[in-house]
């Protein structure tokens, strides 16, 4: 109970000098800051060909042309089967295909992977996600996240924060509607077991930006276990002061079904238990079950898979290649 109560001193302790907005990093501070640092922003895309265009293009205008802050756009394609690489290379990204990234590995499937994927096909020194379903994408995202890498040598992992509305498919906005997932299912069970994250507004949001040596040192869970995943083993590995958190301000993307969810939650869920279990604080008789059984509207059931994956930290992976 102790620890419990120590560990939110601890996130509320780190709150405000770790949290700021993306109005206070203006891109020409940044750039004098930035020195011989060099920047790649990743995007994961399955099937966005109606948002990826739009993102690139806006990141190219204002971060490479306008002001020189990120040297490398770069697309990993999810298996699309729209034209998602064509108009991300199109609008003056790097296209990469998942699968063709370390060919020599079995593939794997899901955001996860393509997170990995870009991690290895990319080459900054600091590495920008950002998901390619956003809509009114601006470039604060992108500066907002190298403001505290930028400036502070001791961040190693940045989040964005940001209000979440869910817009219906009459068009109705609800403020704060969205991140369904995320309230009811990540910021419980980390609040329940790793209480020093509860700061994160937004643990499974799609944008946040880290250095190299840092990320290239943990596991990338596959699927929608990836974010859950990193913010618990960096916690692990670098410890809450430094990691920080920008407000981006407000995030739309394109929701997915309910029943989608029920999928993305199932495989949090098995990240959560992965690391309770990896942590010595969870000893089972025996492993959870890998399905989720779901219910359409008919009545139909359909037995689904919600197990994740995990790839090796890229480091651990590029030194025994190194060896071989
Ligand atoms: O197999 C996949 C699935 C998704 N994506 C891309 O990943 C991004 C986010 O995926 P999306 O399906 O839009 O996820 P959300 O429903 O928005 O889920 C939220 O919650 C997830 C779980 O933490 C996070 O991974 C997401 O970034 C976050 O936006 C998008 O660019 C997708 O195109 C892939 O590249 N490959
Ligand atoms: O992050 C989440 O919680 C999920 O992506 C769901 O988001 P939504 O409720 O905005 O669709």
């Amino acid at each position: 109970m102790e620890t419990d109560l120590r560990a939110l001193a601890r996130a509320r302790e780190w709150y405000g000098p770790h949290s700021s907005t993306a109005a206070e990093w203006a891109p020409d501070a940044l750039l004098l800051a930035k020195g011989t640092t060099t920047v790649s922003v990743v995007l994961p895309a399955r099937d966005e060909e109606p948002t990826v265009g739009d993102i690139v293009t806006v990141i190219r205008r204002e971060l490479v042309e306008r002001t020189p802050l990120v040297d490398e756009i770069l697309v990993v394609d999810s298996n699309s089967t729209d034209a998602t690489a064509e108009r991300a290379a199109a609008a003056g990204a790097r296209v990469v295909a998942q699968n063709a990234v370390l060919s020599h590995l079995p593939p794997l499937s899901g955001k996860g992977e393509a997170l990995w994927k870009g991690l290895a096909a990319s080459s900054g020194d600091i590495v920008v996600f950002v998901d390619a379903d956003l809509r009114d994408f601006g470039a604060h995202f992108v500066t907002g996240l190298l403001g505290p890498l930028l400036t502070d040598p001791g961040i190693q992992f940045v989040k964005g924060a940001y209000e979440r509305p869910f817009i219906g498919a009459d068009g109705v906005r609800l403020r704060g509607g969205g991140g369904r997932v995320t309230e009811l299912v990540a910021r419980p069970i980390l609040n329940m077991f790793w209480p020093e994250l509860a700061g994160f507004h937004q643990p499974l949001g799609g944008e946040y930006a880290g250095r190299r040596e840092v990320l290239e040192q943990v596991p990338f869970v596959t699927e929608y276990g990836v974010e859950l995943g990193l913010l618990v083993d960096l916690l692990e590995l670098a410890g809450l002061d430094a990691m920080a958190q920008v407000d981006l301000g407000v995030r739309v993307h394109s929701h997915q079904s309910t029943a989608a969810l029920g999928r993305m939650a199932g495989q949090i869920l098995h990240t959560a238990w992965t690391r309770l279990e990896r942590q010595g604080r969870v000893m089972a008789a025996q492993p959870p079950a890998r399905t989720l059984l779901q219910f359409g509207l008919d009545g139909q059931a359909s037995l689904m898979n919600v197990v994740v994956a995990e790839r090796p930290p890229l480091a651990s992976l590029l030194a025994e290649e190194d060896v071989a």
